[in-house]
């Protein structure tokens, strides 16, 4: 069984899903940097040189791969990995899926102040607002692109967490409680 953590850019998949293993006792992957040790190559890199389409390719034949492994993780995935509809099917079947959710604002300002962001987030959106600031443009790609995705983090999540003003200890706590429901649940 896998969990798995689903969620934009900087709402804490790395962080809280690192933290979440550890409190299990679980192994921890995280899919951006397995897919950047195996490439041998940074993200960022990747989308420069080969186009994000090539990078999505490599992101879905490793979600394939580590979704139907026979060991139990949790899994940190790609802020994008909802995209495809093989990555939705595969992350499902592996086990439960949590969405982390933050809003815009919080967003940017967890990805301005992380030094990852250069090397392993590159611009999504390549239309470009001249009259905007560097800040507007990421709050304008940040906001347009969450309202694009978030009926895939919704359709593809077991439950949703909110990260807003709220410290890992507390989200995790959330993360635990809500998985014990849902086991509950199912044996209902
Ligand atoms: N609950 C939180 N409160 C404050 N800062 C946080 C919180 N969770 C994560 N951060 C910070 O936000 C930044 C992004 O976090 P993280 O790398 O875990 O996000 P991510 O969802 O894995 O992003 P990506 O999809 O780009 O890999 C990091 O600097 C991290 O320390
Ligand atoms: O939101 C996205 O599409 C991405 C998020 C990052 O985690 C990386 O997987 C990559 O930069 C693409
Ligand atoms: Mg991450």
């Amino acid at each position: 069984m896998k969990i798995s953590l689903i969620g934009y850019r900087g709402t804490g998949k790395t962080t809280i899903g690192a933290k979440l293993a550890e409190d299990l006792h679980l192994g921890f992957i995280d899919a951006d940097q397995l897919l950047q040790e195996r490439a041998g190559r940074k993200i960022s890199e990747i989308f420069a040189t080969d186009g994000e389409p090539v990078f999505r390719q490599l992101e879905a034949d490793l979600i394939h791969e580590l979704a139907n492994s026979k060991e139990s993780f949790v899994l940190s995935t790609g802020g994008g990995v909802i995209l495809r509809p093989e990555n939705r099917a595969a992350l499902q079947s592996a086990g439960p899926v949590v969405w982390l959710k933050a809003t815009p604002r919080t967003i940017c300002t967890r990805l301005k102040l992380d030094s990852a962001t250069a090397h392993q987030r590159p611009a999504l959106l390549a239309e470009t607002k001249p009259d905007h600031t560097p800040e507007e443009q990421m709050l304008y790609e940040v906001t347009t692109l969450l309202a694009r995705r978030e009926p895939f983090y919704q359709e593809t999540a077991s439950f949703d967490v909110t990260t807003d003003e709220r410290d890992e200890t507390q989200i995790v706590r959330e993360i635990l409680e809500k998985l014990v429901d849902l086991k509950i649940q199912s044996h209902r």
